[in-house]
Parts: structure tokens; C-alpha cells; sequence
């Protein structure tokens, strides 16, 4: 079978093109590298530059090609950023987007996933939020995933294409090999600030919140180790070759963390760094941790990263591979 994974430079979709090479699936690579890194396509996957939105250059892909499946990583990916720009994250995530889904499934694509978010709930009204739990997202960005959701079913309803929404938690740490990890530079993800800050011995890490209603005050996420979460889109594929039923799902393990016993970990494994404690940031979820059942149950799916230690080591190690490489 032949995968287009779209942002395959990118952290996730690179996560994701390794899983599927190494279990003999055929990967192409359909990426603008605006925040991907052109290091980060595995050896062995066909790589094209180029925008999702390039109809002409799309079309030669797929005629040329013939992929049987589609997972669509690329977009527009940070909180805070739609909070201040919300027309590029309803263009790049929901019309640009759609325009692609068309071509995909006019060119005959049988399996569409799609990167979805736990940003589509907003503030959970239940310690564990399940995939029935209602939608209130609080950015732009959790608004334009939830909108696609939709159109993603729509669409493949009509052509007849099977489909799933993996609503990823808080992806974190790098493949344990050490074959690829969160490169991009100004990356604003918790885990990388914190193993940039250490690693790096420069830099302030800042604390956004201590006084949300939280057991310690910082907000509380789920945390899913990115090569687990790349095997659940390889199972999820399989799956759905073989049931042929559409599928949303949770991507978390159904535990949370605070920021600050992230940072705990972080410095154990590493040291004391500074840190400072400023104020919310806009957009922010106080706590939100997944309900799970639905992932281990559908996929018969046991995680094998999944420990706060193991995706901190793990994170630690790439950027440390950053450092050596660029000195
Ligand atoms: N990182 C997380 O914790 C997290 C959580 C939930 C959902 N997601 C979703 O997972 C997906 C991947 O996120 P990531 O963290 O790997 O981000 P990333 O920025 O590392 O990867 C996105 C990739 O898409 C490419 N891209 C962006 N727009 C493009 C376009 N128009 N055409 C072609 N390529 C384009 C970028 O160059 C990049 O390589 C995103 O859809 C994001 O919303 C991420
Ligand atoms: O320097 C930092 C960076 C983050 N945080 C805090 O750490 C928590 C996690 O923040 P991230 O930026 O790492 O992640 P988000 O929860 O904002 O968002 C991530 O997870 C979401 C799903 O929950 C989305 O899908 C999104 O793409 C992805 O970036 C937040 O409370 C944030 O305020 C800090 O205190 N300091």
C-alpha cells in the first residue's frame, strides 16, 4: 500500500512516514517545508516540495503516484499564533484543505486520517473527556480542526472513502533511535522549550499560569510519545483497510501532568535551570486529559513509550543531537 503523508518533514508526519516504512509500507512526501526540515524525510520515502494548495502539482503527484491512502498532517499547528492570526489557520486548515481532501478523492484515495486535536473540546467538563464529550474550542485553531472534522466526513461520505479523525493529545518526545525528533527552531511546544533551555544552558523557561484550578495551579495535559502515536496511524490504516468503518479517536494514555512536573522531569534529567512564572497564556486549556478507551479497544493497541520519563529522556536526547550537529 502507498501512503501520501502530507507534512512528512514535519515532527509528527516524519514520526509517522518512519512507522510506515518500517512495516514495508511505500511513503510519499508531500511537504512545503515552511516549518518542516528537509532532514527530517526518512531515507526510502519520495518527496515532493510543495504546497497542499498546488492543484497543478498535486495532480501530477497523484497521477504519477497512484496513493491508496492519505494521511494529512500539514497545517497550520500552534495555539497562540490563531489567536492573533485566525484567517491563516481557517485558509491553511479548513478552505486549502478541503480544496486537497477534493483532489484526493476525485484521484481515487480509499483511506483518509486526518491530524485532528483535543483542542476541539475546550475546557472539559469531565476529569477524562471522551470522543462524545460536547466541542468549545477556544482558538481559532481548535475551530478550523473541528470544521474539518465535519467536512472530512461529508466528503468521503459522498465518495464513498473511508475515513478517521485522530484527535491527538500533547505529542512529546522523539523516536527512541534517535532517526528524527521536534526540529523546528522556534518550536513552542512545552517539552521542546524546556530540553532547548536545558540543553542549551541559555535561556529563561517561562511557566504561562499558576493560577488555573489545577492540583498545583500550571495547566495539566496529556502527553502521548510521538512514535506511539505513529504506530496508532499505521494500526488505524490497517484497520481501516480491513473493517472498512470510519473512526475518531482520542490519541492520549489517559493520564495527565502539570507544566510544572514536566519541568520537574526535565531537570532532573538534565538540571536546575531558571524559570519564571508569568501569566496565562491566550487560548489555553487549564487541564484536559483524554479518555482513551475508545484507542485501546478499537485498535487492541497497548503503548510502548508510555512513561513521562521515557518521552522527556527521549526529547533530551534529540535535542542534544541538535546541538552536537550544529556545533
Ligand atoms: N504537536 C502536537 O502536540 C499536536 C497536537 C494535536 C494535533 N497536532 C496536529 O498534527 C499535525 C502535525 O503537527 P506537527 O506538530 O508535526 O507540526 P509541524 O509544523 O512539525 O508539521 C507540519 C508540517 O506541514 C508542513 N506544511 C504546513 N503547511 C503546508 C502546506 N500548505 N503544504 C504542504 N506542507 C505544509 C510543514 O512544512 C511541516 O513540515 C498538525 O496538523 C497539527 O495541528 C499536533
Ligand atoms: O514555554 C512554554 C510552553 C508551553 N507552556 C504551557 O504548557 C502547556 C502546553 O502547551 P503547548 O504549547 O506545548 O501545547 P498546547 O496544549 O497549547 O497545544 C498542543 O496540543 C494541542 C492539543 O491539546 C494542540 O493540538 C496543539 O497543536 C499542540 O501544540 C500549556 O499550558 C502552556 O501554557 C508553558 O508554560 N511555557
Amino acid at each position: 500500500m502507498k501512503v501520501l503523508v502530507t507534512g512528512g518533514a514535519g515532527y509528527i508526519g516524519s514520526h509517522i512516514a518512519l512507522c510506515l516504512l518500517d512495516r514495508g509500507y511505500k511513503v510519499v512526501i508531500l511537504d512545503n517545508l515552511t516549518t518542516g526540515i528537509a532532514s527530517n524525510i526518512p531515507k526510502g520515502a519520495a518527496f515532493y516540495q510543495a504546497d497542499i494548495g498546488d492543484a497543478a502539482a498535486l495532480r501530477g503527484i497523484l497521477r504519477d503516484e497512484k496513493p491508496t491512502s492519505v494521511i494529512h498532517c500539514a497545517g497550520a499547528t500552534v495555539v497562540p499564533e490563531s489567536m492573533l492570526d485566525p484567517v491563516k489557520y481557517y485558509q491553511a486548515n479548513v478552505s486549502t484543505a478541503t480544496a486537497f481532501l477534493n483532489e484526493t478523492v476525485l484521484a481515487g484515495v480509499q483511506n483518509w486520517l486526518f491530524s485532528s486535536t483535543a483542542a476541539v473540546y475546550g475546557n472539559p467538563k469531565t476529569d477524562k473527556v471522551a470522543e462524545d464529550h460536547s466541542f468549545a474550542p477556544l482558538s481559532p485553531y481548535g475551530h478550523s480542526k473541528l470544521m474539518f472534522e465535519q467536512i472530512l466526513v461529508d466528503v468521503c461520505s459522498v465518495h464513498n472513502v473511508c475515513h478517521a479523525a485522530l484527535r491527538y493529545f500533547n505529542v512529546a518526545g522523539a523516536d527512541p533511535q534517535g532517526r528524527s525528533g521536534q526540529s523546528t527552531p522556534n518550536a513552542t511546544h512545552l517539552l521542546k522549550v524546556a530540553a532547548k533551555v536545558a540543553v542549551s544552558n541559555a535561556g529563561v523557561f517561562e511557566v504561562f499560569g499558576t493560577d488555573y484550578n489545577t492540583p498545583d495551579g500550571s495547566c495539566v495535559r496529556d502527553f502521548i510519545h510521538v512514535s506511539d502515536l505513529a504506530e496508532v496511524h499505521v494500526e488505524t490504516l490497517e484497520h481501516m483497510t480491513k473493517h472498512r468503518t470510519p473512526l475518531t479517536m482520542n490519541c492520549g494514555y489517559s493520564k495527565g501532568y502539570s507544566v510544572l512536573e514536566v519541568l520537574a522531569e526535565v531537570q532532573r534529567q538534565s538540571h536546575d535551570f531558571e524559570v519564571v512564572y508569568s501569566t496565562r497564556r491566550d487560548g489555553d486549556i487549564g487541564s484536559i486529559v483524554a479518555n482513551s478507551d475508545v484507542l485501546t479497544k478499537t485498535l487492541n493497541w497497548t503503548p510502548k513509550h508510555n512513561s513521562l520519563e521515557v518521552i522527556v529522556r527521549d526529547a533530551l536526547l534529540w535535542e542534544r543531537n541538535i546541538l552536537a550537529n550544529s556545533a
